[in-house]
């Protein structure tokens, strides 16, 4: 595959446009169907040989095509091949009619299709066209069919799998393998649909990439390519101060830990010196826990006001721990115009005043990080989260916009995205980050990326990545310590 597409994202929609610029570029797209059929057929056979038959369920669109090019393909081959289609095979129409006319066996009805136990499964029934729930006949094969431990190659998406969104249609197949052309879809990635797709390969069915990156709208998977051409670099020339200098904000003496784990997180990641910035009732306790990092006193917002006049304060995490209220919203608001993570009790406090927040961060444009989990996202954005017909992406891209701050919508698909547009999910963390003081560590580590002149998209980019990458490292049994512990090198 093109080196530029790997890590593209391309909704089913943009898919479309494509094909249709491939066709009028002069690309015959049959000859785009053959090519999928015939990777379809050598992952089916490559990953499953000891198969005894290849059952091959064939829609009423191209991804059926799909299916009777693999079909054909399979026989030639020498396997058992046998096709049951959904809907009249003689209504289809374009190039899947062509690729139905390639199979010269019998094809039998969905509904009469009993599984074998050496069956191997080619899901062909929907693909990235499916545009609502599926029909019935369809939702009880899938029914069927799941749960029995057959292997199932899924065409491009496991059927009933939304492409654009990665929501379920009604019901979908359990794939143990997805085949997919020209670059994933944003339902590979996002649950429930990753869950769905098991292992996923990419193949290039032979589309121009420079088609491909014409039509896509910039989404991306979250890798390094996407920001370590802004990842600070240690030489010779460093020193503290130019490796910035990260603030935590502590809540008061019952609750201290988070910001700890906040402020480590953000030494590990890379800031030069950080401060926990404590109540006066809490210093004590805070004082006894910290070495490396410092700790300075700091009880209301005038206060706060006389200590940002120092500049080299390069950027704070406001949030973890801290508490919820008045007070946190007068220190948010005091530091809109700075680089800014505001995580946790800092979201939750703008519950009601979400307004006052989104107008001043506007107004007073610094670089601004919001990290909310489902619960939190839904407490500053309603709207938004109840919006079912929103994928997470296009949910955490309204949220930016009318935030005005970049978003990390978190979960174990978390998606970033920037008030200008900028998006990108992240696939590389593992199930063991769900524990308790992970997301501090986060807010840490991307605050310690903004202290040292990342722009706020890509900050929050390498530290959800980098969290990733530590939870990874750290194992399964890992602790928010033993994550801060892990985290990676930056770049
Ligand atoms: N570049 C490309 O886009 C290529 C796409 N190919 C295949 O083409 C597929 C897309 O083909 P289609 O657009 O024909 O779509 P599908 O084959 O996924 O669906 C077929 C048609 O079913 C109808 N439909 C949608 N939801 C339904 C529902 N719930 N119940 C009943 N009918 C429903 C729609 O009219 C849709 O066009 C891809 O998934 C892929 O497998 C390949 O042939 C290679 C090239
Ligand atoms: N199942 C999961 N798979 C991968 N990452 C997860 C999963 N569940 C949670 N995470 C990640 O772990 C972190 C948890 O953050 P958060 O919910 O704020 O927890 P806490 O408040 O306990 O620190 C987030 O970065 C989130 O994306
Ligand atoms: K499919």
């Amino acid at each position: 595959m093109h080196s530029s597409l790997r890590d593209l994202l391309i909704t089913p929609a943009e898919m479309a446009a494509m094909d249709l610029a491939a066709a009028r570029s002069g690309i015959d797209s049959f000859l785009l169907m053959r090519s999928a059929g015939l990777a379809v057929a050598a992952a089916a056979l490559r990953r499953f040989p000891q198969a005894q038959r290849y059952a091959v369920l064939c829609g009423p669109g191209n991804n059926g095509g799909d299916g009777y090019v693999a079909a054909s393909a399979l026989v030639e081959s020498g396997a058992n091949v046998a096709v049951f289609a959904f809907g009249d095979p003689a209504a289809l129409s374009g190039d899947a009619a062509r690729a139905r006319q390639l199979w010269n066996g019998t094809i039998d009805p969905l509904a009469s299709f009993l599984p074998q136990p050496a069956d191997a499964i080619v899901d062909a029934l929907f693909g990235a066209g499916l545009s609502r729930d599926l029909p019935e006949p369809v939702v009880e094969t899938i029914d069927r069919i799941n749960g029995r431990d057959l292997p199932i190659i899924a065409v491009d998406l496991p059927t009933g799998v939304d492409g654009r969104t990665g929501q379920i249609c009604g019901a979908a197949f359990a794939a143990s393998h997805t085949v997919t052309f020209m670059a994933k879809k944003p339902g590979h990635l996002l649950l429930p649909g990753r869950s769905l797709c098991g292992a996923l390969d990419v193949f290039d069915i032979g589309i121009p990439a420079r088609i491909v990156l014409a039509g896509g709208k910039g989404l991306r998977v979250n890798t390094p390519a996407l920001w370590s051409d802004h990842a600070a670099r240690l030489d010779a020339s460093s020193h503290k101060f130019r490796r910035g200098h990260l603030v935590v904000f502590s809540g008061g003496p019952q609750a201290t830990g988070a910001a700890r784990l906040s402020a480590a997180a953000g030494l590990a990641a890379g800031a030069g010196l950080v401060t926990v910035a404590s109540p006066t009732s809490a210093l004590d306790i805070n004082a006894g826990h910290l070495t490396a990092v410092m700790l300075k006193a700091i009880d209301d917002p005038p206060g706060l006001e006389r200590w940002l006049e120092d500049s080299r304060l390069g950027a704070f995490v406001l949030g973890p721990g801290f508490g919820v209220g008045e007070r946190a919203r007068a220190f948010a608001l005091a530091l809109c115009d700075r680089a800014l993570v505001l995580d946790a009790d800092g979201i939750t406090s703008f519950q009601q005043h979400r307004s006052q927040l989104f107008a001043r961060l506007a107004a007073a444009p610094g670089r601004a990080v919001m990290t909310p989990h489902e619960g939190e996202f839904a407490r500053l954005f309603p709207e938004i989260a109840r919006d079912e017909n929103r994928s997470k992406i296009e949910k955490a891209q309204s949220a930016a916009q009318i935030s005005h701050a970049t978003i990390v919508y978190k979960g174990a698909d978390t998606v970033i995205a920037s008030p200008d547009g900028k998006v990108a999910v992240n696939a590389n963390a593992p199930p063991s980050l769900a524990t308790a003081g992970s997301g501090d560590v986060l807010a840490g580590i991307i605050g310690a990326h903004l202290a040292q002149g990342m722009p706020a998209f890509e900050a929050a980019a390498a530290g959800v990545w980098r969290h990733g990458t530590a939870g990874a490292k750290a194992g399964p049994g890992l602790t928010a310590e033993t994550l801060v512990a892990s985290i990676p090198p930056l770049g």
